[in-house]
């Protein structure tokens, strides 16, 4: 469980995290939403003790950062994949970590293997693509064991292998009770990975919710109707237009409609003996959604 307080960090004069509150739970994923520049790093780098609150707290299983006895084995973090020693191997990289938070030695095999990096453990960290980079920095998130893991922007740069294993490690790992908060500009994959979603924008909380919610939120959500009878579909439209409904034709025989719901159309349609050779929802894409929500917020924004 992470828990942010009214978490606020200032930097001079800017408000890069502007009085957060927000529980991550466990055994779900979170996603971490916002245009660039919204903060998202930086609640991070303050959750793991690299960046102090200006005012308001980041807890990790209750305590601040700081305050966590054995951190490694309380909360693993990929933050930035290629911030380790490029001469050392991902074994001695592992091994040194281990050392200094008491974690067995035993763990570090046991987690090269996990990230599918046992066959080339002696091999310089230097030499490694991107991809290995990222599970080399996965291998470092759970070496400890840990309940809570952050992962910022963690498919990356990755070919379609690389995304779907961090897809699914990272599903593996909420499913095995653990917090897992992971940011990402890639709406598709969000959509495929997180049951929450906490979005901010310019350091303010813009949604916590679960992800379907968020979806919801969207204006682009619709009916799709199809009739083979131009008269009888104009009289379905008059008569949602008259009940409140937005209705664009896109083609003669289509009517795309929002703000009803879909089971009004239907009966509807039914009582004025409209006939239907289409009557579906047409769901908003999370980038859909995402957009909307932070149309206010993004900074850089071609108009
Ligand atoms: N050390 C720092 N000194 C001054 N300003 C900073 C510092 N770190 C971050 N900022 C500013 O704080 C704001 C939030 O940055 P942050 O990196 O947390 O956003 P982000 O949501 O992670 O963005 P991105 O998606 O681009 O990675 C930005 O305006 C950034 O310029």
């Amino acid at each position: 469980m992470i828990t942010l307080e009214r978490l606020t960090k200032r930097f001079g004069d800017s408000t890069a995290v502007d009085d957060l509150t927000v529980d991550v739970g466990a055994g779900l994923v979170t996603g971490f939403l916002g245009p660039n520049g919204a903060g998202k790093s930086t609640t991070m780098r303050m959750i793991l003790g690299l960046d102090r609150p200006t005012s308001g707290r980041a807890l990790v299983a209750g305590r601040p950062y700081s305050e966590l006895r054995h951190p490694l084995r309380e909360v693993g973090a990929l933050l930035d994949a290629k911030a380790l020693h490029p001469g050392r191997g991902a074994r001695t990289h592992l091994r040194a970590l281990a050392r200094t938070h008491h974690i067995p030695a035993r763990r570090v095999d046991e987690t090269l293997d996990i990230v599918g990096l046992g066959e080339v453990g002696g091999r310089r960290a230097g030499g490694f693509s991107l991809g290995m980079h990222q599970r080399l920095g996965i291998a470092a998130a759970l070496l400890g064991d840990p309940g809570v893991l952050i992962f910022d922007e963690p498919v990356n740069g990755l070919d379609p292998d690389g995304v779907l294993w961090i897809r699914e490690l990272i599903r593996s790992l909420a499913a095995e009770g653990r917090t897992v908060f992971v940011s990402s500009h890639l709406m598709s994959e969000m959509e495929l990975m997180a049951d929450r979603l906490v979005v901010i924008g310019r350091g303010r909380l813009i949604a916590d919710a679960p992800l379907s919610e968020v979806i919801a939120t969207s204006s682009v959500a619709a009916v799709v109707v199809r009739c083979p009878d131009p008269g009888r579909l104009a009289l379905l439209c008059q008569h949602l237009v008259a009940g409140g409904a937005r209705v664009e034709t896109s083609e003669e025989s289509r009517l795309v409609i929002s703000g009803t719901p879909i089971e009004e159309v239907g009966l509807l349609a039914h009582r004025l003996g409209v006939p239907l050779l289409e009557l579906s929802a047409r769901q908003a894409s999370l980038e859909e959604a995402y957009m909307e929500l932070t149309a206010a917020s993004a900074q850089f924004r071609a108009s």
